[in-house]
């Protein structure tokens, strides 16, 4: 029985990583995840110049979740650019994924740009959906952008390269963001990013969790797995094939990956669970999983990959 996978071109022994924002601010967190049974990791989203992000708490863990309004805290692309390009060095062969985002096009591009001048031989990742710097808008949501991001990225972008949407709850959306994407080379999409502005209360003293945005913000975990689950199935149904999905959104067991991968996903992220239980979770994830496989007589994830069954 296997878990590997072959996403963007290249070839993992297992089908699961972290998701971007969780265990991947430094070098010491990234070298845990590669440390781990995980595939690979992503890095947080890089920025062109370092940030602190939002003030704290800015991330409180739920009994069902998770919620953060961090407003992007990272070291800068050039840290992660030079964290994984050496890291190549020691793990030849190996594909890694650098999460960007730019505050408007010509930041991606400039992003961009420094990826194409660097020794960065892995995956790029786009994210689109940061739902948490006050007063900018959620670009995966205004589709004129997203569209136009695209053409720009791929005229001067040529190497594997993904992008990380937030969830849409529209059949239209799904309709009219895949009309859009199936338009470019993307190697990836990833669906989906927190769900944006939730709020949660703490009764006893009548409070908001998070001081960030009056304690709006993005939910994750065992909340949005029917919305993560949708979204990848929606996107597998619409996209043409040599768009790959990877699952993000309520991952806690072997069994949740299960179902990502049978809604289409090549390639599942942990998020929330795996700030809980750190990254021995893939060990657990593995196992889970293969014991699933084992009892449905399945050997590898192409067996039931979007293979999700209608009434
Ligand atoms: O506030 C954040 O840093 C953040 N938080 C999220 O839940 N998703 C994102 O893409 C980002 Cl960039």
């Amino acid at each position: 029985i296997s878990t590997a996978t072959t996403l963007a071109g290249s070839n993992f022994d297992n089908c699961m990583m972290n998701a971007s924002g969780v265990y991947c601010m430094d070098s010491d967190e990234l070298l845990a995840v590669e440390n781990s049974k995980a595939a690979t990791f992503v890095t947080k989203s890089g920025t062109l110049q370092p940030r602190k992000g939002n003030p704290e708490p800015r991330y409180f863990e739920t009994e069902f979740g998770s919620i953060n309004s961090m407003g992007l805290p990272n070291n800068g692309v050039d840290y992660y650019l030079d964290f994984v390009s050496q890291d190549q060095i020691n793990h030849p062969g190996k594909t890694y994924f650098l999460s960007i985002t730019g505050f408007n096009l010509a930041e991606d591009l400039e992003l961009l740009q420094k990826v194409t001048d660097s020794d960065f031989a892995g995956v790029v990742e786009l994210n689109l959906s940061c739902p948490n710097v006050p007063g900018k808008p959620q670009t995966g949501y205004d589709f004129e952008t997203v569209d136009a991001i695209l053409k720009a990225v791929f005229d001067v972008y040529h190497k594997p390269l993904g992008v990380k949407l937030p969830p849409y709850f529209d059949i239209i959306h799904f309709d009219q963001m895949a009309e859009i994407l199936n338009k470019y080379p993307l190697s990836y999409v990833n669906s989906i990013n927190s769900i944006g502005n939730g709020l949660y209360i703490n009764d006893d003293t009548e409070t908001v969790v998070i001081k960030p945005k009056q304690g709006f913000g993005g939910i994750g975990g065992e909340y949005v797995k029917p919305t993560a689950l949708a979204n990848v199935h929606a996107f597998y149904q619409r996209l043409n094939k040599d768009i790959q999905i990877i699952g993000t959104g309520g991952i806690q067991t072997g069994k949740d990956i299960f179902e990502h991968i049978l809604c289409g996903a090549s390639m599942v992220q942990v998020g929330t669970a795996l700030m809980v239980e750190g990254p021995v979770i893939f060990e657990r994830l593995t196992a889970e999983l293969e014991a699933i496989m084992a009892e449905k007589g399945y050997s590898s994830i192409e067996d039931f990959r979007g293979k999700l069954n209608y009434l």
